[in-house]
């Protein structure tokens, strides 16, 4: 049997899953084996998989020998067969085949426990006790504060890596899954589009995007979407909803017989609504558009909440482009005596490391506000 490995790197995937999570891993296990001769951890569901190892352990130090032999013993594939085993040493062939491949081989998990400094400790502990020389935190805006938080209460590398469809970190112009979320999205509205054409039918759908519009503008930019309502522009009144109803009447006038409305999933109403949007504007339009006197009495409007098909599915080239630079950028954060924790982020169409707690970059708010500029241009009747 193998002994465990020196200075080893450890991984783990956390939040969300996203696209381009598997080709970050076989990136950074790939470059740490090839290029750098670095083993790689690969820690099981997040912050949860690593919580489960530390209270495995709790310091008694029989069961952390126990842990290493189980890691060295069952390494690589053998190791992701067990779901059970939280920590598994990443050979090349456990990350052959899934470049790809959507999810994450080695399990995502939102863990709330890792909000109290105790867990975190434990976690550390473990870590250290590991000899782990650096942590990679995979994952969206939560996973990155849980990272940030490590890397303060610590002397441990820590490196955190963008991953999340809703493309909510304005550190970075893009974040890993954004580009196969919208992909998918346009493959969803050319399928919607379909039945909207042969029904003269409005069909409202509500993507992800928690807090923010960018995946549902980016889809509707690709899509040619006729609307898009984000949460960007604040609470969504009666009134406004009136307009845009309004508007596709006006277009329906003119000749046009469908429309697609993108709905973010994050849009807020006022008064607040305990149903999903697309329901909220659905009910709405209906009743605008069967109004006394209306033109388009028999106009029908579908809503439907696209939901967890956006985070699946194989991802596409440029996620798995940007997760090989990702996993580039942070190795080399890693191994540079020099170098600060922080997290890889695209800039400019620069990959670089920027700190914890970093700035926003300006430019995206402006991004934003451009592309909702172009989409009305192209959209508008
Ligand atoms: N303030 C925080 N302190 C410590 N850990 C956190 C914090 N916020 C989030 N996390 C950890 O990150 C996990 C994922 O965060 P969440 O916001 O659900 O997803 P995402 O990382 O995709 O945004 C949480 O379940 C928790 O374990
Ligand atoms: O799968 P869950 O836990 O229901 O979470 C749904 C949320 O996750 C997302 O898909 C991605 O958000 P995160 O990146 O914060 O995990 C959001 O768009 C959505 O609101």
């Amino acid at each position: 049997m193998t002994s465990f490995p020196d200075s080893p790197v450890a991984v783990l995937c956390s939040g969300g899953d996203a696209p381009g999570m598997n080709a970050f891993l076989r990136a950074i296990v790939r470059l740490g084996l090839n290029r750098h001769h670095v083993p790689v951890l690969g820690i099981r569901d997040g912050y949860r998989g690593l919580v489960r190892a530390a209270k495995l352990v709790n310091g008694e130090s029989g069961e952390l020998v126990r842990l290493k032999q189980e890691i060295t013993a069952h390494a690589g594939n053998r190791g992701l067969i067990d779901a059970q085993q939280c920590i598994i040493q990443m050979d090349h062939a456990s990350v052959s085949g899934i470049m790809g491949k959507g999810g994450t081989i080695l399990g995502s998990a939102r863990c709330m426990d890792f909000h109290k400094p105790e867990v975190r400790r434990g976690a550390i502990d473990l870590l250290e006790k590991l000899g782990v020389k650096a942590l990679v935190v995979v994952g969206g805006d939560g996973s990155l504060t849980g990272a940030r938080l490590l890397a303060e209460e610590s002397s441990l590398r820590v490196i955190g890596v963008p991953a999340t469809i809703d493309n909510d970190l304005q550190f970075t112009e893009m974040a890993l899954g954004v580009d196969t979320a919208v992909h998918t999205l346009v493959w969803a509205v050319d399928h919607f589009i379909d039945t909207a054409r042969s029904h003269r039918r409005v069909m409202v759908l509500e993507t992800m995007g928690r807090e923010s519009g960018d995946l549902a503008r980016m889809a509707a930019l690709a899509s040619g979407a006729e609307m898009v309502i984000t949460p960007e522009s604040g609470p969504l009144t009666e009134q406004a909803m009136m307009s845009y109803a309004e508007e596709i009447e006006g277009a329906m006038t003119r000749g046009r017989g469908h429309a697609i409305v993108l709905i973010a999933e994050g849009v807020q109403f006022d008064p607040p609504q305990t149903r999903n949007g697309a329901y909220v504007l659905r009910d709405a339009f209906q009743k605008y558009f069967q109004r006394e006197g209306a033109p388009f009495q028999d106009l029908e409007v579908r809503p439907s909440v696209l939901g967890h098909l956006q985070r699946g599915g194989h991802s596409t080239p440029g996620d798995c482009i940007l997760a090989a630079r990702f996993a580039e950028e942070a190795w080399k954060a890693i191994l540079d005596p020099a170098g600060a924790n922080g997290i890889t982020a695209l800039q400019h169409n620069k990959v670089q490391i920027v700190p914890f707690g970093c700035e926003d970059l300006p430019e995206r708010a402006l991004h934003s506000q451009a592309m909702d500029r172009l989409h009305d241009d192209l959209s508008s009747w």
